[in-house]
């Protein structure tokens, strides 16, 4: 449903900004099953209200404190493997490094 050619442009691109376009196709409360990253119905995700105030907060910490890197040698393959829910076919291995020196800078 997420990749329906009817509902979404080029449903395969990975176009994030398409949710800056059009702000309301990106609202996963709604009914029209177009979007549904925590489920839908009577087993719809119940953290949503959590993850929602918590995952800008914890992704762009994640981007302030430290470089990300992939191993020596290798590159980012994004291509996926078939099954119930999505999967990276090479797992993605990411190295940290942390930006700054002092602990103080991370409390
Ligand atoms: C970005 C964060 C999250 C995503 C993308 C996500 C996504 C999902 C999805 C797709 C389901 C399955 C819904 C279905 O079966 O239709 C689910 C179920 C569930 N999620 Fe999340 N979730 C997130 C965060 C959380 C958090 C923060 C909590 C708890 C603090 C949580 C607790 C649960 C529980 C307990 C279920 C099972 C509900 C049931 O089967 O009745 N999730 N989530």
């Amino acid at each position: 449903m997420q990749r329906d050619p009817e509902a979404w442009e080029n449903p395969m691109e990975f176009q994030p900004e398409r949710f800056l376009r059009d702000a309301g196709k990106g609202d996963f409360q709604e009914n029209s099953y177009n979007f549904l990253p925590f489920g839908s119905g009577r087993r719809v995700c119940p953290g949503i209200p959590l993850a929602e105030k918590m995952i800008l907060y914890v992704v762009s910490t994640l981007l302030l404190s430290f470089e990300w890197n992939l191993p020596q040698g290798t590159t980012l393959d994004l291509s996926e493997k078939f099954g119930l829910v999505s999967k990276m076919q090479q797992p993605l291995i990411a190295i940290p490094i942390a930006k700054y020196s002092s602990l103080e800078h991370y409390l």
